[in-house]
């Protein structure tokens, strides 16, 4: 029986963020709409889930002395990874010693690395991906390269949102795509995956939920990936009947080696009838940020249900909608978002802009939401609110 306290009073139900993104600061609204006292971490101030936190710290969360040194002080009743870049060894230790950790410290640990993920899947599950090979040295990867063939995809085994990675289309991309790989992940130089290209037809992202009642999936979200980072999303995708079983299958299949309860976000390719895997996080996905026009309970609802151990007796999806990203380029540490009252002069439009503290290069700020008759529609109405958006630097 689930039990909530009094936030900051010695009854409190403490949840510790460990990430403080768009998808936290959501997290952290639910939590808190459900009365629970949330501590949000991240590696930087003023991060978006910091805002909308009871308190906060900053530390390096690949730092395992630092992230122990956090949850010794706070003692939450849950620890919430939000990113993958954690110091996944000290929340194995921390839920040996009695802490819970979102879903499980296993999960954040399998899924955290690409390595882990994908030996489970492939491996050990048996599920369908993309052939695959690691490497940690250049002629290594040379190698796995010329294993696979012409398209591939290399990416550092610790990134996300595509950061390091490259679509490799022919020996001239080779060198370029490792020296990317080196810069772009997220815990620094090392080792990478190359993926034979899979060239589906559309992908999609299963949101799953594991909780007290069981397993429930969301109507799957269909998505448009640029560089390897999402663009656009929308719920429902449309799906052969054997591709969604085939999709449920693998999802159920994952999420059950990982444990734990939460909102699962299971990535798959798709070709006709036929499912590969692709990665799963086992947290609220970029790409369901369209559940918060779409469904009744969103993915970040859900989690916190899921987390808390509240009943989840049906999800909602009310009707074609979209989610269209609102990036920022340049230099600023005072970023203004203008022309709002263009952006949001549709019916059934939304917007969330995140109050990220600065931008260097290229940021995701924003996202703007639509629903509407058909998710054709959606996603132009979707694209037209993020387009009106004007950014000033
Ligand atoms: N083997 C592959 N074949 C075809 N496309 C791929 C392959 N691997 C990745 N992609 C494309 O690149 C996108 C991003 O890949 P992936 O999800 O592995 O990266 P990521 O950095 O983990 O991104 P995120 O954190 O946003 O999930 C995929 O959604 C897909 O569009
Ligand atoms: N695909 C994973 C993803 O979308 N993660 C989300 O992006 C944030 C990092 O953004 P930043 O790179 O702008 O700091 C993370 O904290 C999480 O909310
Ligand atoms: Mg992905």
């Amino acid at each position: 029986m689930t039990m909530i306290g009094t936030p900051l009073s010695p009854s409190a139900t403490r949840v510790l963020l460990c990430g403080s993104g768009e998808l936290g600061k959501e997290v952290a609204i639910e939590l808190q709409r459900l009365g629970c006292e949330v501590i949000a971490v991240d590696r930087y101030a003023n991060a978006p889930a910091m805002q909308v936190a009871h308190r906060s710290h900053v530390i390096s969360m690949l730092d395992g002395a630092a992230l122990r040194a956090v949850i010794e002080l706070e003692q939450p009743h849950y620890i919430v990874p939000e990113i993958e870049a954690i110091a996944t060894d000290t929340l194995v230790e921390l839920e040996a010693e009695g802490f819970t950790v979102v879903p499980t410290a296993r999960a954040a640990q399998l899924t955290m690395n690409r390595e882990g993920i994908r030996r489970l899947a492939a491996e050990e599950l048996g599920l369908p991906t993309s052939p695959y090979r690691f490497a940690d040295s250049f002629e290594d990867y040379a190698a796995a390269v010329a294993a696979l063939g012409f398209p591939c995809v290399v990416k550092p085994i610790m990134s996300s949102s595509g950061k390091g990675q490259s679509l490799l289309r022919g020996e001239a991309d080779v060198r370029k795509a490792w020296d990317y790989a080196q810069e772009g992940g997220r815990a620094g130089k090392g080792r990478v995956i190359v993926e034979g290209f899979v060239d589906f037809d559309y992908e999609i992202t299963l949101l799953t939920v594991r909780h007290t009642g069981g397993t429930t999936f969301c109507a799957p979200v269909g998505h448009r990936q640029e560089r390897g980072d999402y663009q656009e999303s929308w719920q429902p995708q449309a799906m052969s009947a054997l591709a969604l079983a085939e999709s449920e299958r693998i999802a159920r299949a994952v999420t059950e080696a990982l444990g734990g309860r939460g909102l699962f976000g299971v990535e798959l390719f798709i070709k006709g009838d036929q499912v590969w895997f692709s990665e799963v996080s086992p947290r609220p996905h970029d790409t369901g940020l369209v559940t918060l026009i779409s469904q009744d309970l969103s993915e970040f609802a859900l989690h916190a249900r899921a987390i808390l151990g509240l009943p989840i007796p049906a999800i909602r999806q009310v009707g074609p909608s979209a989610s269209a990203v609102i990036l920022v380029e340049g230099e600023s540490q005072s970023v203004r978002f203008g022309n709002l009252q263009a952006a949001l002069a549709e019916a059934d439009t939304a917007l969330r802009l995140f109050g990220k503290p600065e931008v260097s290069g290229q940021r995701r700020m924003g996202v703007a939401l639509a629903r509407d008759e058909s998710v054709e529609a959606a996603r132009a109405k979707a694209l037209r609110a993020a387009q009106a958006v004007r950014v000033e630097l």
